[in-house]
């Protein structure tokens, strides 16, 4: 498998069987055709460069059963919540393996990375996808609710990407170490709005709620504008930390 980036679309490149994927979309490569990485590939009217299938594309390949966190709010995220290498976090739910990979990539060996899910099968798409670039020691996924009063260990941070994440804000007190961070990732205002009612509530104290937007500008001579294909908006990000006083 390759990538077939260009600044404005993406797609995989099945180089034995030369079929490009672009979304559901199936393009067909003239027989014969031989394709590496950095041989430039001309498809759909723009060129596009072959690249190999390397971590930075986890989302372009892995098998999308749920909504990934993409890689903008991957990045804040990490940043927003103290995950550092050696840190022990907790992430409900597994989703597509999307943010456990960043998340484990930032822990490094030192760290631990505990993911549940409801779903077995979902653990299972997630770990599949993750493995395809590294072989985590450190993570452990558990089949289970987070709701759960029987996880292992004491965390620093707590990632919720799930339907309801304001259910389990008194459940995370238990489990996020005194000055540790809960972060929880809704798509909606009302979301939002009750998980942090839910949070100030329960004694954490609110640091934030953003909503990041990431802006591709295509560079042409004289004709340099904003992509058109602007993601405006992903989810939101509310940023709590356990206080002591819980
Ligand atoms: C939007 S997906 C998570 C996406 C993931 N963060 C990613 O990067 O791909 C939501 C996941 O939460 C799981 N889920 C829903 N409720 C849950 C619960 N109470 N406990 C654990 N997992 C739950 C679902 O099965 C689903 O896999």
């Amino acid at each position: 498998m390759l990538i077939l980036k260009s600044e404005e679309i993406s797609g995989i490149l099945d180089e034995k069987n030369l079929i490009a994927y672009f979304g559901k979309e199936r393009i067909n490569l003239p027989k014969n055709s031989f394709i590496e990485p950095g041989d430039i590939v001309r498809l759909k009217n723009r060129e596009f460069i072959a690249l190999k299938p390397d971590p930075q594309f986890f989302n372009e390949i892995s098998g999308r059963n749920t909504q990934a966190v993409l890689p903008l709010d991957t990045s804040y995220i990490i940043h927003a919540a103290g995950i550092l290498p050696g840190t022990c976090i907790l992430e409900a739910g597994a989703g597509t393996g999307s943010l456990s990979y960043s998340i484990l990539k930032a822990i490094g060996n030192g760290g631990k990375l505990v993911t549940m899910d409801i779903n077995k099968s979902t653990i299972d798409i997630a770990r599949g996808n993750v493995e395809r670039f590294m072989e985590p020691g450190n993570w452990e996924t558990i089949h289970g609710d987070i709701r759960s009063d029987n996880l292992p260990g004491k965390y620093d941070a707590a990632i919720l990407d799930i339907p309801d994440p304001w259910d389990v804000v008194e459940n995370m007190k238990k489990y996020i170490v005194p000055g540790g961070y809960l972060v929880t990732y809704s798509p909606n205002f009302n979301q939002a709005e009750k998980n942090v009612i839910a949070m100030k509530k329960l004694n954490f104290y609110v640091l934030e709620t953003v909503e990041l937007i990431k802006r591709n500008i295509i560079v042409r001579e004289n004709a340099t504008r904003p992509d058109n294909n602007i993601i405006d908006h992903t989810a939101f990000i509310s940023i709590g930390v356990r206080t002591s006083s819980i």
